[in-house]
């Protein structure tokens, strides 16, 4: 099996990463169906990483479809310590303005039909998610964008990213309900993603392109799908400078997350309780802590 211990995960706009070489194409299956697509394992300035377009690479998923578990389990499967995603966002605030970038440390969850979890059928297990985010893998993120100086982008070094379940974007008085909650940014997919990273004992951090106002400013024109993937488009390629800027320095000096344990103190059911076919579903992520006593 490949093993890649940067994952990239790409989202509206960035189906690919241009510089990857000694490109593999991976189809896995999962205990929880399967990903969205082929994983393309390749080397980005000689280290390995997995990339995976989370809508499919035709974009043809909605983020209510993404099989969100699948892709994290794939991620793992393949070796996946950090998890670097690539997201499009609204911003919810003046000051990010469209083509900014923006490295959130917080989400506020506001999604209905995600299956967010590995659990249950017999194992529970309760994660700590009070910082989602990974803090070394965020600093990688801003120091990278940082260094590169990037015309017309502002960075954002924090910040809070609503999840919504859409498809539908927000009405105004949801947008200014979540202005007035704080959030920075708005998008459809990076929560479910990171609570199962964390369940996965990935850390995982959200490089969140800012394409649009939403719908709240009374300066700007409401969200489309033009204005997003015409924004993205722009900024795609300084998206892919930041991401192989960043697996540069990951490489170079990689560190142990709090997201590396998550599990350690996590699960309450009893091993001897463990029903047998769900402790099989689970294994790649519970063997490390219950295998020899099973
Ligand atoms: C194309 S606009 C809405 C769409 O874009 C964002 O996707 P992603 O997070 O995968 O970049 C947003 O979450 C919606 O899924
Ligand atoms: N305004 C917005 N709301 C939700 N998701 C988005 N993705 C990009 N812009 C968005």
């Amino acid at each position: 099996m490949v093993n890649a211990q940067i994952g990239i995960i790409g989202g509206s706009g960035l189906y690919q990463m241009d510089a990857l070489k000694n490109v593999e194409e991976v189809t896995l299956d999962t205990p929880f169906g399967a990903p969205s697509g082929s994983f393309i394992v390749g080397e980005l300035a000689g280290t390995p990483v997995a990339f995976l377009a989370r809508h499919g690479r035709g974009h043809h998923l909605l983020p209510s479809e993404i099989p969100f578990r699948a892709n994290i389990h794939g991620m793992k499967q393949l070796g996946v310590k950090y998890l670097i995603s690539a997201s499009a966002v609204g911003s919810l605030q003046a000051e990010a303005k469209p083509l900014d970038m923006v490295v959130p440390d917080q989400f506020i969850d506001r999604t209905r039909q995600r299956i967010s979890t590995f659990f249950g059928e017999g194992i529970v297990a309760h994660i700590g998610f009070g910082n989602p985010i990974c803090p070394q893998l965020a600093q990688c993120l801003s120091t990278a964008i940082a260094s590169l100086e990037l015309e017309g982008v502002t960075l954002h070094n924090r910040g809070t990213y609503v999840c919504m379940e859409g498809p539908a974007f927000s009405t105004i008085a949801e947008s200014n309900l979540y202005r007035s909650w704080g959030g920075t940014v708005i998008g459809m997919t990076n929560l479910p993603e990171a609570k199962l990273a964390r369940e996965a004992e990935i850390a995982y951090a959200t490089l969140a392109l800012v394409t649009d106002y939403d719908c709240w400013h009374p300066d700007h024109d409401h969200v489309t799908v033009e204005m997003v993937i015409g924004n993205l488009q722009k900024n795609a390629v300084n998206a892919q400078r930041v991401i192989l800027e960043t697996v540069q320095q990951l490489a170079a000096n990689p560190f142990d997350s709090i997201a590396h344990s998550a599990l350690r103190y996590a699960v309450l059911t009893p091993p001897d309780k463990f029903p047998a076919a769900t402790y099989e579903k689970l294994s790649l992520l519970l063997d490390k802590y219950y295998s020899p006593s099973r």
